[in-house]
């Protein structure tokens, strides 16, 4: 049943902030920019770490009211533009693929995978950031949010990123860091693999993903597993 252990016909796709790459430094950098030229505290590093995962907008937002701060549309429009503008020029400074994720990629690749991204990320800053870091070549497809007809945790979002990939719903694979992707990936029908180092307040008990994994060094075999169920269950069928 392990089917030789490749990925031949099989799609894996990856959230990416919080489980490509390590994204909170410069999240972090360009929201303490507009904050502080608010006149408002910066934040720390744990706290950006609960605001990431809905996109850059809505995380600007919630580091307004983390202090105390409701801006009016228009202003929030302004402070928006601020910190897209910083964030572009500053989007690699600190940000890098998790450790033994470049190895991990290349490894499912190798086996005949075909791997693509299905993020709440902008397209521009998307294709930016995996551009900056030397990853685009390993994608297929990557699919932001705004290129979605509707964003994750709407299956559509999964279903067009693993499309647009070349690949089909019924051999593909989800691996994300956070309760919008289990909430993504379940409504498209595909497994999850859950990462344990991303940005996700909720425990992996809480999440319940059909796996888990700590480091990259786990994809392969984790992925590996979730394969062979997925055949089995369509063999049953
Ligand atoms: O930018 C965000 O807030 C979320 O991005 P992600 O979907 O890649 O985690
Ligand atoms: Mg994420």
């Amino acid at each position: 049943m392990a089917e030789n252990g490749r990925f031949d016909g099989w799609t894996v796709a990856f959230d990416l902030d919080g489980t490509l790459v390590d994204t909170a430094p410069d999240l972090l950098g360009a929201l303490n920019h507009v904050l502080t030229d608010a006149g408002l505290e910066p934040v720390d590093l744990p706290t950006i770490a609960t605001l990431i995962g809905n996109g850059a907008r809505a995380m600007m937002e919630k580091g307004f009211g983390v202090q105390g701060v409701t801006l009016p549309a228009a202003e929030m429009d302004a402070a928006f533009e601020r910190f897209i503008a910083y964030y572009i020029a500053n989007i690699a400074v600190d940000s890098r693929p998790f450790e033994g994720c470049t190895e991990a990629l290349d490894a499912l690749l190798d086996a005949g995978a075909t791997l693509c991204v299905c993020t709440n990320k902008r397209q521009d800053l998307s294709e930016r950031l995996i551009g900056e870091l030397g990853l685009t070549d390993r994608f297929a497809a990557i699919l932001g949010a705004d290129r979605a007809t509707n964003r994750k945790p709407h299956q559509d979002h999964v279903f067009e990123a693993v499309r647009a990939a070349g690949g089909t719903p019924e051999r593909a694979l989800f691996v994300g860091d956070s309760r919008t992707d289990e909430r993504a990936a379940r409504n498209a029908g595909l497994p999850f693999l859950f990462v344990t180092f991303g940005y996700e307040a909720e425990t992996p008990e809480m999440i319940a993903p059909d796996g888990i994994i700590g480091h990259y060094a786990q994809l392969f075999d984790a992925l590996s597993v979730l394969r062979d169920q997925a055949i089995a269950s369509l063999r049953g069928r």
